[in-house]
């Protein structure tokens, strides 16, 4: 059984940057599903390249046969690790019902670490990210906060209901923000 911990947060809340973080503290190996895609965007040979970045640039959702085959190859390649950080996953209905499709049984999941910020702030970091991806421009950046509203967070909302949420306001430094992540680590592995 793979332990895995969900991380979710609009564009920009800094999931990525807690999770290296994380990774290099606490053993879990860091997937991050857009990253993940990208690759697989750039890989020679790959059916899907045309496909995946019509969605990244339109900020929709790629199918979950693709993102979930990604993200178990990773997994499968990394069997020692204590955990899975798998970030910006599950995003909508159908990442969620492939995933307990193609995973459920499979893995332990331990709780969705909800990273929590206001919309113009996580906006204003991507356009800074520097990271010179396709989609942190303000045109794909509408639509991907609207597919967040519309999609992500009724995803966060369910797991909410079964008590599965650990919030963590990341409208503050990354040292405090991190400091709160790991306390959250550290009370659910004292179980
Ligand atoms: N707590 C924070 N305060 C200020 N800037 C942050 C914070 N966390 C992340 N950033 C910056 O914001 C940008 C987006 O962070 P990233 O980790 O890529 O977010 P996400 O993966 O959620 O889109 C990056 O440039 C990152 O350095
Ligand atoms: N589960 C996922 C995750 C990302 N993606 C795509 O990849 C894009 C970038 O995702 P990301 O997680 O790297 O973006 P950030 O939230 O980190 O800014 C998304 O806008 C989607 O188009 C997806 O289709 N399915
Ligand atoms: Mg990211």
């Amino acid at each position: 059984m793979y332990n895995v911990v969900f991380v979710l947060g609009p564009p920009g809340s800094g999931k990525g940057t807690i999770c290296a973080q994380i990774q290099e503290n606490l053993g879990y190996v860091h997937l991050s599903a857009g990253d993940l895609l990208r690759a697989e965007r750039e890989r020679e040979g790959s059916q899907f390249g045309a496909l995946i970045e019509g969605h990244i640039k339109n900020g929709s959702i790629v199918p979950v046969e693709i993102t979930c085959s990604l993200l178990e190859n990773a997994m499968i390649a990394n069997k020692e690790a204590n955990g899975f950080l798998v970030d910006g996953f599950p995003r909508n209905e159908d990442n969620l019902s492939g995933w307990k499709k193609q995973m459920g049984g499979k893995v332990n999941e331990q709780f969705v670490l909800f990273l929590s910020c206001p919309v113009d702030v996580c906006i204003d970091r991507c356009l800074h990210r520097g990271q010179g991806r396709t989609d942190d421009n303000v045109e794909s950046l509408k639509k991907r906060v609207e597919t967040y509203n519309q999609q992500t967070f009724p995803i966060i909302e369910q797991y909410e209901k079964h008590g599965m949420v650990r919030e963590v306001n990341s409208q503050r430094p990354i040292s405090e923000v991190y400091q709160d992540v790991v306390e959250v680590f550290s009370a659910a592995n004292q179980k």
